[in-house]
């Protein structure tokens, strides 16, 4: 019988109504009696170690749960996390990270309807969680709607329906069928190395979404607010405006400070290509480093942990050039 750690940090599927809206506030002992069909098949063990809906969880609550996870992680063969949905692939991406050469599945989950109401998905939510941990699915996972996805390639694209997460240029690890849980693939020929706690984050990361008629000033603000890292979501397959308002001076001026700056499309799915146009080249001519087909939660939390290891923009570009966890294609 393969022996669970459930841990909880909040989120919808805890929720109860209180005076001010929705709050989490059901506890793990609770939410585990609500699925007394997995008694017979897993051992587990369970704490409360958070009770925030994920708007409130930040840098500092994925470093808290890493060292948990850490901690615990010899004692199980594997660990859920319930967690609300909206930041949820940031704390997945960030773990992706912070929890180097991870050999046991850490899969978060969460739900759309707290798990007292009806039509609730949190039980199944939570089953699909226990059936990727008995399956072995290793690495930080989201397990939602059946699905099972790598935690670095999740985003969330649904504010009320119940596929509220999609795999984002990356097939799903697994399913759920009638007949059982389908693994795809999870042994992604990365774990080389022992397994390691890296959790140091720099949390000066800052992301811009461009618009057509972006003020270039504003870098010169973000470099006054002592910036080290800026994501930038440009135009289709890669480009930013330099008619009229030219951004690329500012984004040279940055990179000469040190900054390192990450761009990557604005488009959901698909990878940006910033060789491809004359209005992409000039920012790679400036010193950008190319985001590839990651997300921008994928980017955003390895920008903040790249910063977190080195001061050096080179070791940064390196590190944005080594796949750690399935988060991007090289
Ligand atoms: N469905 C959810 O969990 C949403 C909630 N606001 C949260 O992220 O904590």
């Amino acid at each position: 019988m393969k022996k669970v750690l459930l841990l909880t940090t909040g989120g919808t599927i805890a929720a109860r109504t209180g005076e001010q809206g929705l709050a989490p506030d059901i506890k793990c002992q609770d939410i585990l009696q609500m699925l007394p069909e997995l008694e017979g098949f897993f051992e587990i063990e369970s704490r409360d170690i958070l009770n925030l809906d994920s708007s409130n969880i930040q840098p500092e609550e994925w470093q808290y749960i890493a060292e948990i996870v850490t901690e615990m992680l010899p004692k199980y063969d594997g660990i859920i996390i319930t967690h609300g949905t909206d930041t949820m692939a940031y704390t997945a991406s960030a773990l992706s990270y912070m929890l180097q050469n991870l050999c046991k599945p850490v899969v978060l989950t969460g739900a759309q309807i707290p798990i007292e109401r009806m039509f609730t998905d949190a039980k199944r939510n939570l089953q699909t969680a226990f059936a990727a941990v008995n399956a072995g699915v290793e690495g930080v996972t989201i397990a939602f709607d059946d699905k099972i996805i790598n935690g670095c390639r999740a985003v969330k694209v649904r504010t009320l329906g119940f596929n509220a997460f999609e795999s984002i240029s990356a097939p799903y690890l697994g399913e759920v069928y009638a007949d059982g849980i389908h693994v795809y693939a999870h042994n992604m020929d990365r774990k080389r190395d022992t397994f390691c706690l890296k959790k140091e984050l720099c949390t000066d990361v800052f992301l811009l979404k461009l618009i057509p008629g972006t003020n270039p000033e504003i870098f010169d603000r973000l470099l006054d607010m002592k910036y080290r890292g800026i994501v930038i979501e440009a135009f289709g397959a890669g480009g930013t405006h330099f008619e009229r308002r030219n951004l690329i001076p500012k984004l040279k001026k940055l990179v000469e400070n040190g900054i390192s700056i990450v761009a990557c499309s604005q488009c959901l799915y698909e990878k940006s290509d910033f060789s491809m146009y004359e209005v992409g080249r000039k920012l790679l001519e400036c010193g950008v480093i190319p985001g590839r087909d990651m997300t921008t939660e994928a980017i955003v939390t390895k920008l903040m942990w790249a910063l977190g290891q080195t001061e050096d923009p080179k070791e940064v570009r390196a590190i944005f050039n080594t796949d750690y966890a399935g988060e991007v294609t090289l």
